[in-house]
């Protein structure tokens, strides 16, 4: 029996020598290789973390001690030693979230996997710990340097420098990249500390002498360690998180559990908030992951444990029309520019950077950010293609709101992994966007169905200069071309069906986005009945479409079916449209619920939530009173 399969919680782990935990390491590396090659996750974060996390429930006591990982896509190895080991199913319905998780253990805190909140949940939990006199309490806060770009961890260290009283320990898991080398001044600053030469010597020779001269010997080169201050004053600047009031402890060397303990051991008896700055590598100790220049296996799909390679096609055929459209958008519009947060390959936008470099800009996980210097590039005369995932431009609504529409920029928002996500669980799922946007005044928003319609609202979108428009799909791969059979005033027709004989009763389905396939499926089922049906599939949703609300007027019932909110999304809006505008007829919006899915496949988020052919084909004929 090996090591981890002993480890059945944080207890047993700290009655292991240092060399037992380096064992360890190794088969818990040796495992996630394993276990995430056969179900895909997050591979290369949760490499870099093994130490660190080993280190942090020897010296902290979760969960009496509270642990919060930011992101939390890098708390496998923490699942691992909290008696969680089975990632048979990771990420897949009924098996291991892969985000902490509160329904899998009492370890587990923080669930959203959107970036740079967790010192923010950091500083109220060591407040209200502190204002219940739990002093004996710690918070541990791991950040990565990515999600330390996000405006929001800074927010939270602006009040943590101020306190004196929060047993609290932000961890910096410092491996110099978000996918890509992490952007900006802040990384420089934590780079320098890294890479400085002057500080790298002296701590190579502190490794070689110093450790070798026994116990006065690592006195001295912990001494030496702890006091990275001279160090810094000498070959780095001074630290700005001393700047700002925050003690700094580091930098500690992320992969060597002994110096890991001393320094944590450290920040845990400061008695007020410190930040121990860790140096990590991504993808740590599996070499098809350390030679990976791309993003070191950041988040993978099946992989070959042993070569790395995918074993599956790319997952990801929306965005690659999408990649190659901007690029074919871009040289004959020198006004387009892109922006991403911190994920330039997953949105796409690689190709655009590698013809366009000075026209492509990476603001780190900074998505308000993002959104309001594009209002400012709109401006000053440039055409802004802002492309991130659905979900995340949720924490920048206000900016959409106040710095784009109100302005009436021309800025084009690029909504991948719209719809459900699945495997990454609910604050992945990126269902809000419609339900969200509808009220953006001025704004529109293209669903297209499949590449042509993709392509061409592209196209469109960028030539709005005077307003915002958003193009959203799903995540994975494009089916193949829906051809219309005709048009409504500019709404695609994709079927119509004549009512059989004896039936005057006709249906209009209107298909949103890549819900057209489940639209036309509905419609099938519908003529077999009997009953006549229009199936259509407007590119352009928001504002609803007049020749929508016309077509309703025409038919007994309106069935809309989006992979958006139902309460509040675009066929509501269809709804409330017909309704202002007289027509009677009844619509019925067949969506997502307003909750929080858990991680699952797209089909069985389509089974959970009647959103299947013969699940509308029941509501319908409930409807129409069989
Ligand atoms: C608001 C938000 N934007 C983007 C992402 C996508 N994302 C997930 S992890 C990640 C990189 C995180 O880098 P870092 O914090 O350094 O952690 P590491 O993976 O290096 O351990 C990004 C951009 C996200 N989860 N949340
Ligand atoms: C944690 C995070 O936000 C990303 O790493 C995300 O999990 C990647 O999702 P895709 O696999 O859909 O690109
Ligand atoms: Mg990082």
């Amino acid at each position: 029996m090996g090591l981890l399969e002993q480890i059945t919680g944080p207890a047993r782990l700290r009655t292991l020598t240092i060399a037992q935990t380096e064992q360890l390491a190794a088969e818990i590396r040796e495992f996630l290789v394993q276990a995430v090659s056969r179900t895909g996750g997050h591979l290369g974060p949760n490499l870099g973390v093994v130490e660190l996390t080993i280190a942090m429930h020897r010296v902290f006591s979760s969960p009496t001690d509270t642990f919060v990982f930011d992101t939390g896509h890098q708390s496998y190895v923490h699942k691992l030693l909290t008696g969680r080991q089975d990632f048979s199913r990771l990420r897949r319905h009924d098996g291991l979230s892969g985000y902490p998780s509160r329904a899998e253990s009492e370890h587990d805190v923080v669930e959203n996997s959107h970036a740079s909140t967790a010192l923010s949940w950091a500083d109220g939990i060591a407040k209200a710990n502190a204002l219940k006199g739990s002093l004996d309490r710690h918070v541990v806060a791991v950040i990565g340097d990515g999600a330390l770009t996000g405006g929001m961890a800074w927010e939270a260290i602006n009040n943590i420098a101020g306190s004196t009283d929060e047993r609290l320990v932000i961890v910096v898991n410092d491996n110099g990249r978000s996918y890509a080398p992490t952007i900006g001044g802040l990384a420089h600053h934590l780079d320098t500390l890294r890479t400085t030469r002057g500080y790298e010597q002296v701590l190579s020779w502190g490794k070689r002498t110093l450790k070798r001269s026994g116990l006065p010997g690592r006195v001295t080169y912990d001494a030496l360690h702890g006091l990275k201050k001279g160090i810094k004053d000498v070959v780095a600047p001074q630290g700005m998180f001393e700047d700002l009031g925050l003690k700094y402890i580091g930098p500690v060397d992320g992969h060597d559990v002994a110096a890991l303990e001393r320094s944590l051991s450290a920040a845990r008896a400061f008695g007020g908030p410190v930040l121990v700055h860790v140096m990590t590598e991504k993808g740590r100790g599996y070499s098809p992951a350390e030679q990976d220049v791309a993003d070191r296996f950041h988040a993978v799909g099946q992989i070959h444990p042993e070569t790395g390679l995918p074993v599956a096609p790319s997952r990801f055929g929306w965005t690659s029309v999408f990649a190659d459209e901007i690029v074919a958008i871009g040289r004959r519009r020198p006004d387009v520019v892109a922006i991403t947060a911190a994920m330039l390959n997953p949105v796409g936008l690689a190709p655009f950077q590698a013809e366009f470099p000075h026209r492509t800009f990476d603001v780190g996980i900074a998505e308000q950010h993002a959104v309001t210097s594009a209002a400012g590039m709109a401006f000053a005369g440039m055409h802004p293609v802002v492309a991130v995932y659905a979900t995340f431009l949720n924490r920048a609504f206000d900016q959409v709101l106040m710095d784009v529409a109100l302005h009436r920029a021309g800025v084009t928002f690029v909504l991948d992994r719209a719809g459900i996500t699945g495997d990454d669980g609910a604050s992945h799922n990126g269902v809000w966007d419609l339900a969200m946007l509808r009220i953006v005044p001025g704004l529109r928003l293209a669903a297209p169905r499949d590449e042509s319609t993709l392509r061409a609202a592209l196209r469109a979108a960028v030539d709005v200069d005077d307003a915002p428009t958003v193009v959203r799909y799903p995540k994975g791969s494009v089916g193949p071309d829906l051809v219309a059979v005709d048009e409504l005033d500019g709404v695609d027709v994709l079927a119509r069906h004549e009512p059989g004989d004896g039936e005057e009763r006709r249906v209009l389905v209107v298909g949103i986005g890549s819900m057209a396939q489940t639209a036309l499926g509905l419609g099938e089922k519908l003529a077999a009945l009997g009953l006549g049906c229009t199936v259509v599939s407007p590119t352009w949703v928001l504002p609803v479409p007049s020749a929508l609300v016309k077509s309703a007027g025409e038919h007994d019932l309106v069935v809309t079916i989006e992979d958006g909110l139902a309460d509040g999304g675009v066929g509501a809006l269809v709804r409330e449209r017909a309704a202002e505008a007289g027509v009677r007829t009844p619509v019925h919006t067949v969506g997502l619920p307003t909750a929080f899915l858990p991680h699952a496949s797209r089909e069985q988020v389509a089974e959970g939530n009647r959103l299947t052919v013969p699940d509308i084909t029941a509501d319908v004929l409930r409807l129409l009173g069989g």
